[in-house]
């Protein structure tokens, strides 16, 4: 993580080839995340290492054939990040450097603003198409950022957005020719709060947001059960199998 001297941290995912999201990286994050709070930065800004993917979303490989403690653990790690996110008081913007599906496209809705690159990159929660279904909280993150009725239908039919779509739609605020100019505008966003007090901005977007937010800490359990009793199901887990077995001959083309 870096912060730069305008007190933004720019904190960006390092786990390649692709920053899927494995236990390791959302504690990482979670670490992060306190600490950015801990040091009263003026707001944090996500971005990726990969110069094409900003997160291929939950690392597959946590929940093919699971280890039933782990996959517990990994489940309520994914709660905290997310709620560590998308309950943050202070500033957040995702300057989204390359693909964004499922869980990169959670991460990217959890922050306030989003600019992404320009070019063939694609973003969305994809896991209908994948025969899994996304939990309460990724819908109420996609509906909170772009219009019910499109969030339905993008959920519904797995819609990976291009860039241009996702500009008319909301799903991004703005676009940017590279990184840098990403981060940027990020700041820029950031910086319009530079004179409003922050208690005030803070506990303002935690009202807006209370409302999601509450729906997971109340009901914690239930989704991770509901998650345990999904990933456990054959049917699933031979749906990751198929999809593993396509990204891997992709991957070797
Ligand atoms: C049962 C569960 C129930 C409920 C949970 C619901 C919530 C799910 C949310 C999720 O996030 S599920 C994950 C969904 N993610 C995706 O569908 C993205 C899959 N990946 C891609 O589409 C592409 O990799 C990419 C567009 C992100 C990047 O493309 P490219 O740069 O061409 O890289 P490769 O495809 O060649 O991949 C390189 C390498 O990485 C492996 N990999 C890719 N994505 C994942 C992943 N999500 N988890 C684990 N591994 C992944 C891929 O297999 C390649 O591996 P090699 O060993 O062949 O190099």
């Amino acid at each position: 993580m870096a912060v730069d001297n305008d007190g933004i941290a720019v904190v960006t995912l390092q786990r390649p080839p692709v920053n899927s999201l494995n236990l390791d990286l959302l504690q990482a994050m979670n670490n992060t995340f306190d600490d950015v709070a801990k040091n009263k930065s003026k707001g944090m800004i996500l971005t990726s290492a990969s110069p094409t993917v900003f997160s291929a979303g939950l690392d597959i490989m946590e929940m093919y054939k699971p280890d039933p403690k782990r996959v517990e653990t990994f489940w309520v790690t994914l709660q905290d990040m997310w709620l560590k996110l998308f309950g943050a008081s202070f500033p957040t913007a995702a300057a989204i450097n390359g693909h964004a599906p499922a869980g990169g496209c959670l991460i990217a809705t959890s922050c306030e603003y989003r600019v992404m690159l320009s070019g063939k990159f694609t973003i969305g929660l994809n896991e209908t198409a994948l025969g899994i279904v996304a939990p309460t909280w990724f819908q109420d993150s996609l509906r909170h950022t772009i219009p019910t009725r499109q969030a339905e239908i993008a959920l519904t039919t797995g819609k990976m957005f291009t860039v241009d779509e996702a500009l008319k739609v909301g799903l991004i605020d703005e676009t940017a020719a590279d990184k840098a100019e990403a981060i940027e505008k990020c700041k820029k966003f950031i910086k319009r709060f530079d004179k409003i007090p922050s208690l005030a901005r803070g506990m303002t977007k935690q009202i807006f947001r209370q409302e999601v937010l509450k729906k997971l800490l109340t009901n914690r359990q239930a989704d991770t059960k509901q998650f345990l009793d999904l990933v456990n199901q054959p049917k699933v887990q031979q749906s990751l199998e198929l999809y593993l077995a396509m990204l891997k001959q992709k991957s070797q083309k």
